[in-house]
């Protein structure tokens, strides 16, 4: 049996302090009662597998051995799900994406499949297609990634070059990796997992290119696990990150597959090489933009789990005196502390509510395609574009900022922050590097603002560029409502200023696409203001709407965090509110002293606010954020752990010291 240890004193204060009923706030994060009750449930099964308790810590393993314990517990980790749909619903994915870090400690081979193989089965696939091939992957009988980024090009997909030639006589395609820099590179499980994937590769028939298409492509044997002939495939090597994702290269060399393995929902090649276009070529990137709409979940979690760390941390840990004679005061008592920690919370929860209304969004343009019907597809683009972006940005930052926050022992991996940290910044790049995705949106917001120009009516999320130009700019107050349109004023100049800039260059003879690059920084900035106006404006409303459902005790904390959000990027961003907005420098004085009252409104509920996230000390991985406190226990418990601590005198003494110092003494 495990042993129980005593809570941390300080921890029990803090938690005697809290306003708010924890509990109540579990449940409003994780979408209801029922919900956080299965997740405990699944998290519970999973904490008395004996097989998946490490014996010893994964940073301890080569990299193969850390990779094939990956796999061992990710099939174990399957099992006890099947085992547990079978007698239950099926768990929701986020509650099966929070339990995968309580197993795997870093990413999962399989991230992909579920992640991206059997979405674009989903989206791709024609209904003959799904009843193929689903099944199987649902089942794991066959388990696949995405293969789409090559060495040469990651970005510009127009530009991928595995070839996939259309030989009518046989009804197959023929794919080749015609160069070096055609080689799938970075596919999660690629490496050494997978049997199949989906590889997207630029079609041919009879000569003629007909764009990028994804391929349903299996490439390994399944009983023997061996490369089919004409493939080419391997790991890529330890990375920064991801160290048991298992990415990898795959090249083809006249690999041959059958006609119905193109998967035709959008595009089809039929028997004779007829090529039938799609409603929307772009529709091919699909799995892209659910994708992208699911990384702002995955932000809200990973802030979540550093906040948690931090804050907790910061509880317990005791450094320095406020005042002489006086004992040395917990760090969460500074206001520097506060000002990094209070943030990481509140920013989870800007992250949660804002996935919330963009997967509704992103259902509602799913629902629509299955009736041909695209008008919202540009503006999910956009928006899915830009909140990929911008939050996995943020919560880059954040993690970082949390683990400064925790002095040395931040550092250590046993915080679990340097894996937390691996898997935010890598979100950055993938799925659409950053700087990438937001010019992405620029380009919607330029068009949007010259049918503002024209007149025209625009899509809610842009809604605000009208509203900038027919009225003056509204009389500064310092409330949240006033300051989020203080936000869209700031957007709605950039957005203006950028537009001008090209328009500037291209009156002085430059192409468009010349002034586009020359505009871009410009472009780049518009599109995060975007980002933030809409974070700021969805987070409020959502805030609003719950806090009628919720207890008033609740309601008021819920109020203190969105605030606060608001405020701190007001004061972050405060150079560009007094170039475009009303806001005074008195107002600015004025908010300054609100978000020191904020840090001190939230202060006694910062514990229970991250308690409040229910991350359990499996999934946390933390000695310095578990929920008892034992920090120095921990820390002292886990370094014993090393391989170097096993032997009284390490071998390189006799090996290489004694005789160094020896000579040394001559
Ligand atoms: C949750 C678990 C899973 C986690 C998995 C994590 C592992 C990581 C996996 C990966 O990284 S998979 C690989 C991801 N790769 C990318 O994201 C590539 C990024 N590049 C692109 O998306 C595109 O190349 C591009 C940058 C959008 C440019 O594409 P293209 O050159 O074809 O377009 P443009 O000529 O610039 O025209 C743009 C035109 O098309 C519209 N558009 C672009 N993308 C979409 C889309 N996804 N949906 C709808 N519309 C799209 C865009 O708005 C432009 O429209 P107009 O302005 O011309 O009207
Ligand atoms: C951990 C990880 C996991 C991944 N998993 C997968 C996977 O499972 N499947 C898969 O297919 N891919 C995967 N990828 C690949 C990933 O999608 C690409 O790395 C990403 O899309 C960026 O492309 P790139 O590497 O070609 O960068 P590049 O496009 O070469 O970017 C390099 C620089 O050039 C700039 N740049 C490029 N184009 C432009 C432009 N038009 N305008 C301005 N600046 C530009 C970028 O901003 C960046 O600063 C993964 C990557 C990582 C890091």
């Amino acid at each position: 049996m495990a042993t129980v240890h005593k809570i941390n004193e300080d921890l029990v204060k803090e938690r005697q302090k809290c306003t708010f009923n924890v509990q109540e706030l579990t449940y409003l994060l994780d979408g209801g009662e029922e919900v956080t009750k299965e997740r405990r449930e699944f998290e519970n099964i999973l904490r008395n597998v004996k097989e998946l308790q490490d014996e010893v810590p994964e940073v301890y393993l080569s990299h193969k051995e850390r990779y094939e314990n990956a796999v061992r517990k990710t099939c174990i980790l399957q099992n006890v799900r099947n085992d547990f749909e079978k007698k239950r619903e099926v768990l929701s994915p986020r509650n099966i994406f929070r339990a995968g870090y309580a197993v795997i400690k870093d990413v999962s081979p399989f991230f992909l499949h579920n992640g991206m193989f059997v979405p674009t089965i989903i989206g791709q696939g024609t209904p003959e297609q799904q009843a193929e091939w689903l099944p199987k992957a649902k089942a794991m009988a066959i388990i696949g990634t995405y293969a789409q980024t090559e060495l040469g090009h990651g970005t510009f997909i127009r530009g991928l070059e595995t070839t996939a030639t259309y030989d009518a006589k046989t009804e197959e395609f023929i794919l080749n990796s015609p160069k070096v820099t055609s080689y799938k590179w970075w596919p999660g499980g690629l490496g050494t997992t997978v049997n199949h994937c989906i590889t997207v590769a630029q079609l041919y028939i009879n000569g003629k290119k007909y764009g990028i298409h994804p391929f349903i492509v299996q490439i390994r044997d399944l009983e023997t696990h061996k490369p089919l002939p004409g493939i080419k495939v391997g790991e890529i090597g330890p990375k920064m990150g991801f160290a048991t994702a298992n990415n990898g290269f795959l090249g083809f060399q006249n690999f041959r597959i059958p006609r119905k393995n193109m998967l035709m929902k959008n595009a089809q090649v039929l028997k004779d090489g007829t090529f039938v276009k799609g409603m929307n070529e772009k529709l091919t990137y699909g799995t892209m933009v659910m994708v992208r709409v699911n990384i702002v979940s995955d932000s809200a979690f990973h802030t979540a789990m550093a906040a948690t760390i931090a804050v907790r941390y910061a509880a317990v840990r005791h450094q320095s005196q406020l005042k002489a004679k006086e004992p040395e005061v917990q760090i969460i008592d500074y206001l520097t502390q506060q000002h990094k920690l209070f943030i990481a919370i509140a920013t989870s929860h800007a992250f949660s509510n804002t996935y919330t209304w963009l997967y509704q969004a992103y259902l509602k343009v799913v629902e629509d395609l299955g009736k041909q019907k695209q008008d919202h597809l540009p503006e999910l683009h956009a928006l899915s574009c830009c909140l990929k972006a911008t939050s996995s940005r943020d919560a880059g930052v954040i993690v970082e900022q949390c683990r400064l926050a925790c002095g040395g022992h931040g550092y250590m991996a046993s915080s679990n922050l340097p894996i937390i940290y691996g898997y935010t910044t890598a979100a950055i790049t993938y799925e659409g590097e950053h700087t990438v995705l937001l010019l992405q949106t620029a380009r919607y917001l330029m068009k949007a603002w010259m049918s503002a120009l024209e007149g025209k009516v625009l899509a809610p999320s842009v809604a605000y560029l009208v509203d900038w130009l027919k009225s003056d700019k509204q009389r500064w107050q310092n409330t949240p409502e006033v300051i989020v349109k203080g936000f869209q004023h700031v957007a709605a100049g950039k957005i203006k200023d950028a537009f001008d800039a090209i328009q500037k260059h291209v009156k002085a003879g430059k192409d468009y696409e010349d002034a586009w690059n020359l505009a871009s920084v410009q472009l780049i900035k518009a599109s995060e203001a975007h980002s933030r106006a809409i974070l700021c404006d969805g987070y409020l409303r959502e805030t609003v709407r719950t806090s009628s459902s919720v207890s008033p005790s609740l309601a008021k904390v819920l109020n203190h965090l969105v605030q606060l959000y608001i405020v701190y990027w007001t004061l972050e961003t405060a150079g560009d509110l007094l170039v475009y907005s009303n806001i005074g420098k008195d107002d600015i004085a004025v908010l300054k002293e609100k978000y020191e009252e904020l840090l001190a409104l939230i202060r006694p509920n910062a514990v229970g606010l991250v308690d409040a996230f229910d991350i359990s000390d499996e999934i946390l991985q933390s000695t310095l954020g578990s929920y008892d406190g034992r920090v120095y226990e921990r820390l002292m418990e886990e370094a014993m752990k090393s391989p170097l601590n096993k032997e009284p005198v390490n071998q390189s003494f006799h090996k290489y010291l004694k005789p160094f110092i020896k000579k040394a003494k001559l």
